[in-house]
């Protein structure tokens, strides 16, 4: 059996990049896996069988690391959310609900902000500040000035990774920088990300080399939060939990009395501005509820 990894899959056809050969080959997916309810996605690693590049199958899903949901992609290393610092007019409820979307495990997330070229140092120091106690790994970038830009390469070495964000963020412009002077291929892969994003709306791998593969995935404007209840939403802010030490075991940190989380936010130790976007997006979870 070779061994490979899905690119891309379209209806019942994978497109599988083979380790042994450095061919790609389009394969379905043996029955056993509908029947074991398991779908092969982007990003898996397989052992596949093949007469020739068009015919074949996927015998085995080798474990996966992890499985992002929206987009499905597994064995994601990296998910970057792209955001714009101006142009337009960053939304923190927004950019907050990308965070608890991506909210899988064993991914390390990365925001980038973007368009550093339209901010002052003052806003950038704003967004370290505010971002700062929230665990995730802060990037700013330009593609005018080309700020950040190594950052976020020696990021994606190595690494799977997958660039989310609204629409304009300039998500596109950033992977055309990255790899922007690679060699030929590389020149190829992101004249293809351009091409495809708006054409497709499956989620692609595109390899970068052997080890480094970058998706794209389609910007949207507005967004809902999926798949958390409302007393769960808290976890999703690291920089709470060293204070929840409330009254109530149960205390979602909003009407409670004598909840530590809301007492940090009064002395500054938790960002007023996180803690506004959880307060939000716990009302947004709460009045889809009250819906069905
Ligand atoms: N000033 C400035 N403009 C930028 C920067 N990056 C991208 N832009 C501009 O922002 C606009 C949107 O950029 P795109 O790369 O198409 O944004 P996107 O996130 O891919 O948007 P979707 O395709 O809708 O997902 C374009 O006009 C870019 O030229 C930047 O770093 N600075
Ligand atoms: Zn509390």
């Amino acid at each position: 059996m070779l061994k490979g990894k899905i690119l891309k899959g379209v209806g019942s056809f994978y497109t599988v990049y083979s380790y042994e050969d450095k061919k790609e080959y389009t394969l379905k997916a043996r029955g056993i896996f509908r029947k074991q309810k398991i779908t092969p996605t982007v990003g898996d690693e397989v052992l596949f069988t093949a007469v020739n590049t068009d015919e074949g199958s996927i015998e085995e899903i080798i474990e996966r690391k992890s499985l992002l949901i929206r987009p499905s992609i597994s064995n994601v290393d990296n998910i970057i959310i792209v955001c714009a610092v101006k142009e337009p007019d960053i939304s923190f409820f927004l950019l907050d609900k990308m965070i608890i979307n991506a909210g899988i495990k064993n991914a390390d997330l990365t925001i980038c902000f973007n368009k550093c070229d339209l901010a002052d140092d003052t806003f950038k120091d704003y967004l370290k500040e505010e971002y700062k106690n929230s665990g995730f790994n802060l990037i700013f970038t330009s593609n005018v000035t080309g700020e950040g830009i190594d950052e976020v390469k020696s990021l994606l070495k190595d690494k799977s990774s997958v660039f989310m964000g609204v629409s304009g963020a300039g998500k596109s412009s950033l992977i055309n920088s990255l790899f922007e002077g690679y060699n030929l291929e590389t020149s190829h892969v992101s004249r293809k990300i351009k091409r495809g994003r708006h054409t497709t709306r499956h989620s692609e791998l595109f390899m970068e080399d052997e080890n480094t593969f970058i998706a794209d995935t389609p910007g949207f404007s507005s967004l809902e939060v999926f798949d958390v209840e409302k007393e769960d939403l808290y976890h999703y802010y690291n920089e709470f939990i060293p204070y929840i030490n409330c009254k109530f075991p149960n205390c979602v940190h909003i009407n409670e009395p004598v909840c530590g989380v809301k007492d940090a936010v009064k002395e500054g130790n938790i960002s007023k501005l996180r803690y506004d976007t959880y307060k939000q997006i716990y009302e947004e979870i709460k009045s889809k509820e009250n819906k069905y």
